[in-house]
């Protein structure tokens, strides 16, 4: 058994929890991670500039008022990856209904920035990041494609090597996510493992209960991930916080998961969401999983999932006597984009 195959488990025994150092994930898991997981470490930047050969790779950056970090992200890309060396071609970011300086910083930083509804301009309205993911992808050219998120602390270019590395070097790969440590900074002090609350209490056990051959991904939800262009545009984009779930196993099912990669970037510090803004998220995570289910068959079209949050909230002028809290109603339901290569067809036809 491969040293990436021992996991540790609790199993529960008379209610208190005990951990095993030598149980097995699945030989099918087992084998990949041990053979489709790299660390970036592995490649530089002049490597992979000859690897890359006649290609051409973007690098779509979505940014919804991300004025604090996206002018340090896009010229970190810029100075190392465009300039020094030819590897990355073009930098989008997608202005997502910024309303700070955000477009502006990204421009002046060297980015070609577009906006996600004039990019979508004619199609239904919809919402989120996996909305201005899928302009990104309408908006770039490169055959090779990368996701870096726009909230990033402390980039560093081999964010995107990382995520390149795999794609330029092995073409039985079709995409590739990202991995890290990722540490909770809170305003007193920070938690070293504590970040990526989502990703722990919703999508991972989603992960293992219903996508078992998921299960060797270290970040599900990374927003940082790269992938061949053709694929991309084979998948549909689900709007909001559903899109990284949904766009997991939509590759999984379309190219399988040998096709898959995964590479360690390291350690990654972000702007962190509170609980209230992460249950939203968690709600529309779990949304877009039932729909993958449902199209599994693990799930009936009878029991669709109902897609209204209740939250609850301290004191104001709304709260109700009887609660001392005012309550606040969302709808975590998500939409899709249709595969990109779709609506291209329909419009050459
Ligand atoms: O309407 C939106 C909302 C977000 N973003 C951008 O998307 C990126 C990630 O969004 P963020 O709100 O920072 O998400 P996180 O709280 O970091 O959530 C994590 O989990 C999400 C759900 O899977 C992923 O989408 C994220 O990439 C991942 O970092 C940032 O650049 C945002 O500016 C948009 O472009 N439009
Ligand atoms: O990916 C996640 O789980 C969410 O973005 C929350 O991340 P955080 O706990 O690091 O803020």
């Amino acid at each position: 058994m491969g040293k990436a195959a021992r996991v540790d488990k609790i199993a529960k025994l008379g209610g208190k929890p005990m951990w095993h150092s030598h149980a097995t994930v699945s030989p099918v898991v087992e084998a990949w991670t041990t053979y489709r997981t790299g660390h970036a470490g592995r490649w530089t930047a002049e490597e992979l500039t000859t690897a890359k050969g006649r290609g051409t790779v973007s690098v779509v950056i979505p940014a919804r008022n991300e004025e604090a970090t996206i002018g340090a992200i896009v010229s970190t890309i810029r100075r190392d990856l465009v300039e020094r060396v030819p590897l990355v071609d073009e930098i989008v970011v997608v202005d997502s209904r910024s309303s700070d300086a955000t477009a502006l910083i990204a421009r002046q930083a060297g980015a070609r920035v577009v906006g996600q509804d004039r990019m979508t301009r004619g199609l239904p309205r919809m919402e989120g990041k996996g909305d201005a993911l899928w302009a990104g992808l309408a908006a770039s050219t490169g055959d090779v494609v990368a996701f870096v998120d726009g909230d990033l602390h402390e980039f560093s270019s081999h964010f995107v090597t990382g995520l390149l590395g795999p794609l330029l070097t092995d073409q039985s790969v079709e995409y590739v996510k990202g991995f890290y440590h990722r540490p909770l900074a809170g305003p007193a002090a920070v938690e070293t493992d504590g970040g990526g609350r989502v990703t722990e209490l919703a999508a991972r056990p989603l992960i293992n209960l219903f996508f078992p051959e998921l299960a060797g991904f270290v970040q599900p939800l990374a927003g940082e991930y790269a992938g061949r262009r053709r694929t991309l545009e084979s998948i549909p984009f689900v709007s909001g916080y559903g899109v990284e779930i949904g766009m997991l196993i939509d590759l999984v099912d379309l190219v399988g998961l040998d096709a898959l990669a995964q590479v360690d970037l390291g350690e990654r510090k972000h702007r962190h969401q509170g609980t209230e803004a992460l249950g939203r998220m968690a709600a529309q995570i779990m949304v877009t999983a039932w729909s993958r289910m449902h199209r599994r068959g693990l799930a009936t079209e009878a029991m669709p999932p109902s897609t209204l949050l209740t939250q609850f909230r301290r004191g104001g002028q709304e709260a109700l006597p009887n609660l001392e809290r005012q309550i606040a109603v969302t709808d975590a339901g998500v939409t899709e984009r249709p595969p990109l290569a779709s609506l291209k067809r329909a419009v050459a036809a």
